[in-house]
């Protein structure tokens, strides 16, 4: 099973750059910026890795990035991430990044998306890698500072392919950005939003209708409601699923316990993702180990859940036939 998630191109749909700063990098950023961090050790930094919920790790993932000041440190954060997509055989990649984590502390939002985006363009040029990044509004922050945001965007529309919304998910519901979403909508982005994650169904329901959203990051606590997997089924809305940061922030409490094949046989558009991997113990590869290792997916579950981030993903029709075509080549060796 590991020789066949090797081999087989992947798509990802949900992973914040932010949260692929590793520990080590993390280190030489605050020496080279002369940023206090505190940890004493790479292996201090692990140990506090060691999460309870998604607010406990939102507090250390944000201190976390505030080590990254230039272009050149967005640039070197996003080629570490695009080494790990090579690794792992990711040949298309969408991005999430946090305009407001820097921007609040004084960086231009030029910095952040130049930066990124060199290393993406870089990518294509030396590996291949296709790539789009999305832009997403904290939701602890107001609707306001939400509109502020995006007007800021307008000027890189070119590089920008979507808008999404994450951070602390309860108590800050999809109603309080509807306005926001309206707006970006109208600008043309494609829109995502992080949903049923640790919210209860309505976050995913007002989502869909309330933002109008393409598809739902997370979403696994849509199994708590009949009527909305159906409505999923049915619509065949992706679902950016997560495992590895599922365990890691006690959405479940181990892998054995995580709904994601009960969801996919359901008949829902699943697709595997790793989120903020420096965090949670592992890139693109290790989220389908550990779910395979612990749950009964077959070869087939594999190559669906691969097929499926491709036929989701914010690419021309062209391009999705193309990757198609590559992943049956690999799968047909194995099946
Ligand atoms: N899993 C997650 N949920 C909400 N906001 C996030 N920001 C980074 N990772 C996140
Ligand atoms: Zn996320």
């Amino acid at each position: 099973m590991k020789d066949l998630i090797k081999a087989l191109p992947k798509a990802e749909l949900h992973l914040h750059i932010e949260g692929s700063l590793e520990p080590e990098l993390m280190f030489e950023l605050s020496k080279r910026n002369n940023i206090k961090i505190p940890y004493k050790t790479v292996e201090e930094v692990k140990a506090a890795y060691n999460f309870t919920n998604l607010q406990s790790f939102l507090d250390i993932y944000y201190a976390g990035a505030n080590v990254l000041i230039t272009k050149q440190d967005f640039y070197d954060m996003t080629w570490e991430y695009i080494l790990k997509c090579k690794e792992d055989n990711v040949i298309h990649t969408e991005i999430f990044f946090d305009p407001q984590t820097h921007t609040q502390r004084g960086i231009a939002f030029e910095t952040v998306i130049s930066g990124i985006k060199e290393a993406l363009d870089e990518a294509k040029k030396q590996f291949g890698i296709t790539s789009e990044i999305i832009m997403c509004f904290l939701r602890h922050l107001s609707q306001e500072e939400a509109f502020e945001t995006l007007n800021q965007s307008l000027a890189y529309k070119n590089n920008i392919i979507g808008v999404g919304l994450d951070s602390s998910e309860l108590g800050n519901p999809p109603k309080k950005f509807e306005e926001v979403f309206k707006k970006a909508k109208n600008e043309g982005f494609k829109l995502v939003a992080h949903a049923g994650e640790e919210g209860d169904v309505s976050y995913i329901e007002d989502a869909l209708d309330l933002l109008q959203i393409q598809r739902i990051d997370h979403g696994v606590q849509a199994i708590n409601s009949e009527t909305l997997m159906k409505r999923l089924k049915d619509e065949q809305i992706p679902l950016t699923v997560c495992p590895n940061s599922n365990i890691e922030l006690k959405v479940f409490e181990n892998y054995k316990e995580h709904n994601i094949k009960e969801l996919l046989d359901f008949g829902l558009n699943i697709t595997v993702n790793s989120d903020d991997p420096a965090y949670f113990k592992g890139y693109m590869n290790q989220n389908f180990y550990n779910l395979c290792d612990n749950l009964p997916l077959s070869k087939e579950d594999i190559i669906k859940l691969v097929k499926n981030s491709f036929k989701s993903a914010f690419i021309s029709d062209k391009l999705k036939e193309e990757y198609l075509k590559q992943i049956d080549e690999v799968a047909k060796e194995f099946l």
